[in-house]
C-alpha cells in the first residue's frame, strides 16, 4: 500500500543536521518553528537519559513547504542541526580528510566490540564495515528527533480538521508499574510532561525513579511500556478490506519501526487473548447520549478501522543496549572476547519514546484522515469531515456526538 502522507528522514547521529520530508498533507495547517522546538525539547527530556541530552541543542528551521507559519500543500522539509557538530566535523565529513588528521582523533578509533541488542554487528556483516560507526550513527535514535518534527506537524494537522488531541503516558519502567488510574486526557498532559518519568499519577514517579536509580546504581540499563492516546476520531479511518490497509497494522508498523521497541499492543492486546469474548468486547449501548460503547478494550479499533472510541495503543521497549557492565561480545578485528563498547549512553530512554510515539501515532492517523477525506487544503478536508459526520448521523440511528467520542468515553 503506498501512502498518501508519505515521510523520510536522513541524517546521522553525530552529523551536522538531521533533515526531513514530509509530503501529502493539505495547504493550511498552522505549523511554526516553535511548535516543532516545543516538541523536540519534549523528547529530550526523561529521568535516565545520559549527558548528550544536556550539551546537546536541537536548532530547528524549517526549509520548504511552510510560509509564515502555514503549509502550502507541497513538501515539508525541516532540518534540526546540531551544535556538536564542530567536535565531530572531520569524523563525520562527508568529503574526504586527509588520513594523518583522521588518525590524530581518537574519537576516531575504530569501534571494534559490537554491542549485544545494538545494530553494530548485524550493521557490520550487513555492510561489509569493521567498525561500528557507520552503523550506529545511522542506527542510532538520534533520528527520532526527525520524526518529532513531522509528527508535530501531523499533530497539528489532526487538531485542525477533527479536533482530536493526541496524548501519551509511561506506563511501566523496567519492573515497576505506574498506578492503574483513568486514561490521560489532554488535559492532563502538562501534568505528564512535568513527570521525570512521564506518568500521570505523581504517585508514580517516586516508584519509577527507583527502579531507573537501582538499575544505574548496578551499571544497568531498562525499558519500559508506553500508551499513546488520540481523542476525537471518527470512525472508519483505516480499513478492513486488505491487510496492509487496516489501521491497527500500520500503528504497529510505525511503532515498530522505532528504535528498541519490540512490541505493540492495540487496547487491552494481550489480555483480551486471555478472556472469554463476553467479557472481551466493547458492547454497543446506543442509549447512553454521546457514547456507543459501555468500554473501549479494542482501543478504538475494530476490523482494522477506528470504531469512534479513544484509539489506544502501547509500545514495549527493550531496556538500553549499551550496558555499563558491558556485555560479552569479540573484538571484529582479533576475533578473540572481549566486552563491548560502553561509552556513554542513557539509562532508560521510555519518557521520550513516548514522544517519539506520539509523532508515529500521528502520522500514520494524520495519513489515514488524508485518506479518507483528501483534500488540498485544510479547508477542504474539514468541509468533507463535516459532511461524513452528518452522513453518519442520517445513515445509522447513533446519536450524532457519538461519531466523535469524548474523554468520557476512555474510560
Ligand atoms: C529515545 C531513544 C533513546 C535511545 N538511547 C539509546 C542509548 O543511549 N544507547 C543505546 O545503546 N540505545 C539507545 N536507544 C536504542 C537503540 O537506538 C536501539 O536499540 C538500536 O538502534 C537497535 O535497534 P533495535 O533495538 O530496534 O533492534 C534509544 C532508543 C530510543 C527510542
Ligand atoms: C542523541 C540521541 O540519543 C542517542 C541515541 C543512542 C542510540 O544508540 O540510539 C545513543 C546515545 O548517543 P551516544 O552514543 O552518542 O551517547 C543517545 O544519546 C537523541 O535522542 O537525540
Amino acid at each position: 500500500m503506498t501512502n498518501v502522507l508519505r515521510w523520510i528522514t536522513a541524517g546521522e547521529s553525530h552529523g551536522p543536521a538531521l533533515v526531513a520530508v514530509l509530503e501529502g498533507l493539505p495547504a493550511g495547517v498552522p505549523v511554526g518553528t516553535p511548535d516543532i522546538a516545543l516538541q523536540l525539547a519534549r523528547r529530550r527530556l526523561g529521568y535516565g537519559r545520559g549527558a548528550r541530552m544536556k550539551f546537546e541543542q536541537d536548532v530547528v528551521s524549517l526549509l520548504g513547504g511552510v510560509r509564515h507559519g502555514i503549509t502550502l500543500g507541497g513538501p515539508i522539509a525541516v532540518q534540526i542541526a546540531n551544535t556538536e557538530w564542530p567536535k565531530w566535523e572531520q569524523i563525520m565529513a562527508p568529503d574526504p580528510v586527509d588520513a594523518d588528521v583522521l588518525a590524530g582523533l581518537a574519537r576516531n578509533a575504530p569501534l571494534t566490540r559490537p554491542r549485544p541488542g545494538h545494530a553494530d554487528l548485524a550493521g557490520m556483516q550487513k555492510y561489509g564495515f569493521d567498525d561500528a560507526r557507520p552503523v550506529l550513527e545511522r542506527a542510532s535514535a538520534r533520528e527520532t528527533a526527525a520524526r518529532v518534527a513531522l509528527g508535530t506537524i501531523a499533530q497539528q494537522f489532526l487538531r485542525e480538521v477533527l479536533g482530536a488531541e493526541v496524548v501519551s503516558h509511561v506506563v511501566s519502567i523496567g519492573d515497576a508499574d505506574a498506578v492503574d488510574g483513568p486514561l490521560p486526557t489532554p488535559a492532563d498532559r502538562e501534568t505528564i510532561d512535568q513527570s521525570p518519568v512521564r506518568a500521570l499519577d505523581p504517585r508514580s514517579t517516586d516508584a519509577l525513579v527507583t527502579e531507573i536509580e537501582a538499575a544505574k546504581a548496578d551499571g544497568d540499563t531498562l525499558g519500559g511500556v508506553v500508551e499513546v492516546l488520540v481523542y476525537g476520531l471518527p470512525p472508519g479511518l483505516g480499513s478492513f478490506v486488505q491487510g496492509d490497509r487496516k489501521l491497527d497494522a500500520r500503528l504497529a508498523a510505525a511503532l515498530m519501526g522505532i528504535q528498541a521497541i519490540k512490541g505493540v499492543e492495540i487496547g487491552d492486546g494481550f489480555a483480551t487473548a486471555r478472556r472469554r469474548g463476553s467479557q472481551a468486547h466493547d458492547e454497543i449501548d446506543p442509549r447512553h447520549p454521546g457514547v456507543t460503547r459501555r468500554s473501549n478494550r479494542a482501543g478504538g479499533i475494530e476490523g482494522g478501522m477506528t470504531n469512534g472510541e479513544v484509539l489506544r495503543v502501547r509500545a514495549a521497549m527493550k531496556p538500553i543496549s549499551t550496558v555499563p557492565r558491558a556485555l560479552a561480545t569479540l573484538d571484529v578485528v582479533t576475533g578473540e572476547p572481549a566486552v563491548a563498547i560502553h561509552q556513554r549512553s542513557d539509562v532508560c530512554a521510555v519518557p521520550a519514546a513516548g514522544v517519539v510515539a506520539e509523532a508515529m501515532v500521528a502520522l500514520v492517523v494524520a495519513d489515514a484522515v488524508v485518506e479518507k477525506f483528501g483534500g488540498d487544503s485544510v479547508t477542504e478536508t474539514r468541509r468533507n469531515v463535516t459532511s461524513y459526520l452528518a452522513t453518519l448521523a442520517d445513515t445509522l440511528p447513533i446519536p450524532a456526538d457519538a461519531a466523535h467520542s469524548d474523554a468520557a468515553a476512555a474510560s
